[in-house]
């Protein structure tokens, strides 16, 4: 094992995989430090998803060393952290604390970039883009955890680490690997163990995977990883690439969607799925109190669907809906509540042998795959951009999609089943 990656969310881990598995590294995710029976013949890297994004900063560093011990210690030569490709995180973290332990760990410097051009984001100047939008104007100023209101990453990264953060800007890379070579030397030079890099294109992702393949360290988003395979095998760290599946075989049963996510693009998913006629509940985040109750109450809805789509249960709400419970509850009793509502759900699914499950948001799935207690996945193929399917290597048999919030296309719960055989 070449590469050990840790992931600060399960659908942050998936995407990465994903990247992984396309560039032609043979990868494997585990939910949590793996225990000592996950085989790893094989296998050129894997990615280890913590659920460290919305946590204490202290907590997450802590959670983020061990993890990285565990890699090191399976023979990881190179350590990548991946967060979010909208930088998902507070003042308080924890993006910056667990990149400045990782580097006290490792030495060096490092990079932060979390751009995904497939997907949208972009970095110029420093600044991210959301689908051409600054950061701090796109959907992302209403996430319920971590409402993102700067578009500035030198300055979000800085208000989170002590570092200085550099910046490797678009001339640089436009460079290609050499340009981005000096202007990391030329960082470090200035006293700055961490650099955002502009990215527009996928070539700048290739060409930054080509100039940073000798670091030690690497953070960013799932796009940091595309040109990180094909700079290993110039390099003659691993043997080959291995190209990634088309289709996967998923047990026999039945196919439902569960979404815990309120961004923009699962809510107009969820639209599109109603107005295509799946059969829906929503959760009621009024009696959010009562979970066992509503739990109870969504599995007697899903004993009445006896049809042969897949049904979708959802508690995606807009942004006033999603205030107006987190007035009540508190922002995070709220979404524990709706997750451990979602895990009792899927439980109840596995039950009644549904055996296809795709799950929108990073701390929904989270908190259902827990639920299920699968541990380790592995990686099939690509639905859109940064979501694949996966098949559970532990725990109970299943084919899972675990959907990013923000990712896919609107009729993404309609027509990711068709590539499971
Ligand atoms: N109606 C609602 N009101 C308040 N909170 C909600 C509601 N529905 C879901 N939530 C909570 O909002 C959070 C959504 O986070 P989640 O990570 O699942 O989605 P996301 O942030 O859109 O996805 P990602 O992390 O993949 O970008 C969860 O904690 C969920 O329980
Ligand atoms: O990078 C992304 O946008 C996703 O993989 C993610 O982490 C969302 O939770």
């Amino acid at each position: 094992m070449l590469l050990g990656c840790i992931a600060d969310d399960l659908t942050g881990a998936t995407d990465l995989s994903l990247m992984l598995t396309k560039e032609g590294l043979r990868t494997v995710q585990s939910t949590g430090v793996p225990g000592r029976d996950l085989n790893l013949d094989g296998v050129d890297a894997l990615v280890i998803a913590l659920k460290s994004r919305s946590i204490q900063a202290g907590e997450a560093v802590t959670q983020s060393i061990e993890a990285a011990h565990a890699l090191q210690a399976l023979g990881a030569q190179r350590l990548l952290f991946k967060y979010c490709s909208t930088f998902d995180s507070t003042d308080k973290g924890n993006i910056g604390p667990v990149t400045e332990a990782l580097l006290d760990l490792v030495g060096g410097e490092t990079i932060a970039c979390p751009a995904f051009p497939q997907a949208g984001r972009t970095i110029y100047a420093g600044q991210l883009f959301v689908n051409g939008v600054p950061l701090s104007e796109s959907p992302m100023k209403d996430h319920p955890l971590n409402p993102m209101h700067d578009s500035d990453l030198r300055r979000v990264l800085g208000r989170q680490t002590s570092l200085p953060v550099g910046l490797v800007g678009y001339e640089d890379v436009e460079a290609g690997p050499e340009g981005v070579r000096s202007a990391l030397a030329r960082e470090k030079a200035a006293g700055c163990r961490i650099a955002i890099i502009d990215v527009l294109t996928d070539r700048h992702l290739r060409d930054i995977g080509a100039a940073t393949a000798h670091l030690s360290l690497i953070t960013g988003g799932s796009g940091i990883a595309m040109g990180l395979p094909a700079a290993y095998l110039a390099a003659g760290l691993i043997e080959r690439l291995t190209p990634p599946r088309r289709v996967m075989a998923a047990p026999v049963g039945r196919a439902a969607i569960l979404a815990g996510s309120c961004s923009a693009a699962t809510r107009q998913q969820v639209a599109t799925a109603i107005a295509a006629g799946l059969p829906t509940f929503q959760l009621d985040t009024a009696r959010l109190a009562e979970v066992s109750q509503s739990v109870a109450d969504v599995l007697s809805w899903v004993d009445r669907q006896t049809g042969v789509e897949p049904i979708l249960i959802y508690s995606s709400a807009d942004p006033d809906l999603v205030r107006e419970t987190q007035a009540r509850l508190g922002r995070d009793a709220a979404g524990r509540m709706i997750e451990e509502m979602l895990a009792g759900t899927a439980r109840g699914l596995l039950e009644r042998g549904f055996t296809r499950l795709l799950v929108a948001g990073g701390e929904t799935s989270g908190a259902v795959v827990q639920g299920l207690g699968a541990r380790s996945l592995s990686i099939g193929p690509e639905i859109d951009p940064g979501v694949p399917w996966t098949r559970t290597l532990d725990g109970p048999d299943m084919a899972l999609a675990l959907k990013s919030g923000n990712f896919g296309t609107t009729d993404f719960f309609l027509k990711a089943w068709a590539q499971l055989s």
